[in-house]
């Protein structure tokens, strides 16, 4: 039986994931390709770090040595950063290599530049692991919703940040501990800058922009914010209200164009995206002839992302070489009014009158208004921190918050030994 000759770059958390899926799986990728799966390569930064079960696997850090094994089909890169594995996998296309990529920051960036190289040579790119782990997210996308035009995405595609929010307000643990917890486990990056900033949910939203509306927005457009400002105490006031504290991407057409934000916001027992919890991420698509579509699963570590490498290693022979890009979209809808909360830290705040206050409970005031008001009043007021709110400001919602704080005793998490 044929062999198909795969060279891993990278040998981390995702690269050793999808070695030994391979190895685990082999009858099984055998009955569905017809080929044994046999890694030939593995390129890492320092060789004395590592040792291979096989002998027959050549392990190098000279991606020369790579290029030059006499067969190679399909290189899978998993290293960091946008370089070196823009250039190494351009010179595996032109090779004539399949590709398949984990690294999002790398794709945001060269994505298109890669797709359209490896369109010319004819060979496939996947990419389905740089959003969302091991949610299908991508091939659901690029190939199942070809005549519905996509209208609006949101999700939580940082497992590194969910995971952390979950731990704060669950087990009241301090941000460095969960941080820390979250590194063990494989989720976060070595430098985990990216994730806690909101870089990495950056760097996902634009690979999700680019095939679902055929283009990115100008990336200096885009309000992105991170998780690291979020405070214990916040995560429990908002716990006693019944809220969570989410990281979100929403990208959307508008009177504005395309609109992407990056950010935590409080969500509602009513959404969708309350119950996703922990490493668990969530991608949920609004197309105009199917609706909603929420995808959820595990969004990051070893398996997880190895299961979605591993799936594209299928789609290119199945699929070979099929990009399916988005028409630009030209749908326009108003710009809509959201609902925010506004933490004044007992700032006197003046509002001008496009924010209509629906509410207010001690320091929080609850409040209606277009993004780009709130944008104006972070301007004036750049200390106050405000949270979008995801469900219902309705009157139950105002009840249960004076309930909670009617109750004789306030508890409010706090990090451990605090
Ligand atoms: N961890 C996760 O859950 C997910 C990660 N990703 C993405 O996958 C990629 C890999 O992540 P992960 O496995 O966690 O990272 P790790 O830090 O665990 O592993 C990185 C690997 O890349 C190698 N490497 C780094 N720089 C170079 C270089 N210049 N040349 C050759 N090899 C290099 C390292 O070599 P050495 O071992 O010698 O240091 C290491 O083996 C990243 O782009 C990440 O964003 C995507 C989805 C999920
Ligand atoms: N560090 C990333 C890994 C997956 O992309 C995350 O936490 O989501």
């Amino acid at each position: 039986m044929a062999d198909i000759h795969v060279a891993l770059l990278g040998f981390g958390t995702v690269g050793k994931g999808v070695y030994e899926t391979i190895k685990a799986h082999q009858s099984r990728l055998r009955a569905i390709l017809g080929k044994n799966v046999k890694v030939a390569g593995i390129l890492v930064r320092n060789i004395e770090k590592h040792t291979l079960p096989e002998d027959d696997i050549l392990l190098t850090s000279n991606f020369e040595d790579i290029l030059n094994l006499p067969k190679l089909d399909v290189v899978i890169e998993a290293i960091v950063g946008r370089e070196p594995g823009f250039s190494y996998l351009k010179k595996s296309i032109e090779r004539g290599c399949h590709i398949i990529t984990a690294n999002k920051e790398m794709f945001a960036y060269h994505g298109n530049e890669l797709l359209e190289l490896a369109s010319q040579k004819n060979v496939a790119c996947g990419f389905e692991a740089t959003v969302a782990g091991g949610i299908p997210a991508i091939q659901t996308l690029r190939t199942l919703l070809n005549v519905n035009k996509i209208e609006r995405i949101e999700g939580i595609v940082n497992g590194t940040s969910n995971y952390i929010l979950t731990k704060m307000r669950e087990d009241g643990v301090a941000f460095q501990e969960a941080l820390q917890a979250a590194q063990e486990k494989g989720y976060a990056e070595e430098d985990p800058t990216n994730d806690i900033e909101g870089y990495d949910a950056f760097y996902k939203a634009m690979v999700l922009s680019q095939i679902a509306f055929g283009e990115q927005p100008e990336w200096q457009t885009v309000r992105r914010k991170g998780i690291s400002s979020v405070s214990n105490s916040e995560i429990g006031l908002f716990s006693e209200w019944g809220l969570r504290v989410k990281h979100v991407i929403s990208l959307e057409k508008g009177v504005r164009g395309l609109s992407c934000s990056v950010k935590p916001v409080l969500v509602g027992p009513s959404h969708p995206l309350y119950s996703v919890e922990g490493v668990q991420n969530a991608v949920s698509i609004d197309a105009d002839i199917v609706g909603n579509i929420t995808l959820q699963g595990p969004g990051a570590g070893k398996f997880p992302t190895a299961s979605a490498i591993v799936e594209d290693l299928i789609q290119l022979n199945v699929n070979h070489g099929c990009y399916y890009e988005q028409e630009k979209n030209v749908r326009f809808k108003k710009d809509l009014h959201h609902d925010w909360v506004v933490l004044t830290n007992q700032t006197h705040v003046f509002l001008p009158d496009s924010i209509e206050v629906a509410g207010r409970v001690k320091e929080a005031l609850f409040v209606n208004a277009k993004e780009k008001d709130i944008e104006r009043l972070l301007e004036v007021y750049p200390g106050l921190n405000i949270y979008q709110l995801y469900g219902q400001m309705n009157k139950e919602f105002f009840k249960n918050i004076l309930l909670s704080e009617t109750r004789p005793e306030r508890k409010v998490a706090s990090p451990k030994g605090i």
